[in-house]
Parts: structure tokens; sequence; C-alpha cells
């Protein structure tokens, strides 16, 4: 996803690259980032160069969607639909920060909305479409939801969401079976402590598998199976935001992830609005296949294809 959306921001000027150039782009990722003591790893396979390359590729499409921005907000003034970064502009305007502050400001945030949302909201929303094929008494039930809150003659909105529950159990279940990041990012612990009887000395790294702490039979009854009405019936207070710890999709504690909130309001209303938009169908009437690709954000290992038949009337679209 990231090298497809840099390939087409960057255009023409990707044309031609080499193909070592463009693998430069997988480097995102380093393999200490999840198994630290591999650090020496990175370093032998160039994994640091092929990053630092890559740091400066997107600093470069990055930087040149703020100046698109800055210069048409120059000849255009403010005008029409405003973006993120119209609006950050806007605020390092009001607050006076001179230019270059600005401009690392702007980019580190659109870099962190780009990697940190990305990839785990796509995988998310395919593994739920996934599931929901694979599962069409879900997928009926999910529709009649619809259809009773908001209806067959408009789109959904977010102000709908709160009353589709079924809907958020689907969303809860798909990042039970699928987190996006099935193992944690690391934590080292700062003292001597105790964790399940196992004493770990300080500077321990640990990292946590939330697949199988997901998947634990001793919490969750069928664990295998996709039964988002657990979350109505004996799991009916669990959330996903880091307090119960039995599901932590997001993480938990103080490095938890910042995106919860957005990503959440993503999921649900995209998947809100292809259910309620549109009858799904799959290529041949095949159930999906669900095997996974290793992978930091836990990918398909075939490519989801969907049909989608239109249900609404057409001034809905
Ligand atoms: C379904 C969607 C998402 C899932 C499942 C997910 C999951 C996670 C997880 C498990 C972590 C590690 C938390 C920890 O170590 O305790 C994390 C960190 C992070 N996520 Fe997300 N995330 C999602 C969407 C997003 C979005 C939309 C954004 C940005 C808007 C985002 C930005 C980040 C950032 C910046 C971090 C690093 C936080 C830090 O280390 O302080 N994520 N995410």
């Amino acid at each position: 996803m990231i090298i497809e959306r840099a390939q087409a921001k960057l255009g023409s000027s990707w044309q031609g690259r080499e193909e070592k150039e463009r693998e430069a782009l997988d480097g995102l990722f380093l393999a200490s980032d999840t198994i630290p003591f591999l650090g020496w790893l990175d370093v032998v396979m160039g994994n640091i160069g092929k990053i630092k390359r890559t740091a400066k590729e997107l600093d470069f499409a990055i930087g040149s969607w703020v100046n698109e921005h800055r210069e048409r907000r120059l000849d255009k003034g403010i005008e029409g639909n405003q973006d993120f970064i119209d609006a950050m502009l806007s605020i390092m305007d009001e607050n006076n920060v001179p230019i270059q502050e600005a401009d690392v400001t702007i980019k580190a945030n659109c870099l962190t909305l780009a990697l940190g949302g990305i990839d785990t909201n796509e995988s998310t929303l395919s593994w739920a479409i996934s599931l929901l094929l694979n599962n069409r008494h879900v997928l009926k039930k999910a529709q009649e939801e619809l259809d009773i809150h908001v209806g067959k003659q408009r789109q959904v909105e977010e102000s709908d969401i709160a009353n589709l529950v079924y809907l958020q159990a689907i969303i809860k279940e798909t990042l039970r079976l699928y987190p996006a990041t099935p193992v944690s990012v690391a934590r080292e612990a700062m003292d001597d402590c105790t964790v399940a009887g196992f004493h770990i000395p300080a500077g321990t790294q640990l990292l946590l598998n939330l697949w199988k702490l997901h998947r634990d039979p001793g919490i969750w009854h069928k664990p295998l199976d996709f039964l988002p009405e657990r979350f109505l019936s004996d799991h009916a207070n669990i959330d996903v935001r880091g307090q119960k710890f039995e599901l932590i999709p997001f993480g938990a504690g103080r490095r938890i992830c910042p995106g919860i909130t957005f990503a959440l309001h993503f999921q649900h209303l995209a998947l809100a609005r292809l259910l309620h938009g549109f009858e799904w169908g799959t290529v041949s009437d095949k159930s999906v296949d669900m095997s996974e690709r290793p992978g930091i954000i836990v990918p398909k290992a075939t490519p989801l294809e969907v049909t989608l038949t239109p249900k609404l009337p057409s001034e809905c679209y």
C-alpha cells in the first residue's frame, strides 16, 4: 500500500526507477522494530541504508503535498473543501509558527497518519469483509440492523453508528481474530518485576502475542469462531481501548495506539456504508480464502475479490 501510494504521488518521476530503489520502500520496517535483538541483522542486510533512502523519498513526497497546499492558499485563499494539510497550515498560521518548523510538524503528522493508519485500517477492513462473506448469516443480520436504523432512502451517517451495536460487535470480533499487529510493539522492563510468575530482570525486552491472547480458550468460548454476538452477551463489557487486557488490538498503556478513535470511526463508517449500500458477493460464489501471509501488519495471502451491487436508490450514491 505504502509503495503504491508513494508511486501514485511521485507519478511520472517514479517511472524508470530501478527496481532496487522501489525495493528500498520495503525497508520501511526493520526486523528490529518487532524483534529488537535482531538489530544486527538490519545492519548486515543493508536495511538501515534502505530506510534512510525511504525516509528521503517520503519526505520529498509529503513535502511536495505541503508546498502544493501552501501555494494554492496563497493563490486562491482559503476556500472550498479543507483537508488535513489545510487544517494544519491554518493552525500553524494562526500561531505564527515559522515556515520551516511548521513544515516539519505537518510532514511528521502526515507521515504518522500514513504509516500508522493506512495498512492497519486496510487490513482490518479486508478481514472484516472476508469474515462476513464467509458468514452470510452475520452479514444479513448486520444489513437488517442498518435497514431498521437507517432505512433505505439515504446513506449511513456517522451519527447513526451509535445505534449500530451489531456492526460495532463485528468490528470488535474482527479485531479479536485479526489484530492488525499480531505481535505487539516491544516493551522494556525498567525495573526487575514478575509477570505471570516469571522473573523479568530490568532491561528485558518483552513482546506480547496479541494473536494468541485473543484466541485463548481460557477467555473466549469457541475462540476460533467468528461470533460478534459474544460482544452483546458474555463479553458485552469489553471494549478495545486498552482497559480490558483480554482484547487489546490497539495495545495498552502509555504507548497505546493514538489512532484508536480515528480507526474505529473509519472502520464503522466504511463497513456500514458498504453493507448498507450494496449487496455483496464473491466471484464464482466461492468462499473467501482466509489464509494469512507473513508480515508485520498481517495481510491476506490472496487478494480479496468482492462483487458489489448497488441496492439503494441511485440518488443516494
Ligand atoms: C485498525 C486500525 C489500527 C490498529 C489495529 C492499530 C494498532 C496499533 C498497535 C497495536 C499499536 C502499538 C501499541 C502499543 O505498543 O501498545 C499502535 C501504535 C501506533 N498507531 Fe495504531 N493502529 C491502528 C490505526 C492507527 C491509525 C489510524 C493511526 C494514525 C492516525 C495509528 C497510529 C499509530 C501510532 C503513531 C502508533 C505508535 C504509538 C507510540 O509508539 O507511541 N494507528 N497501533
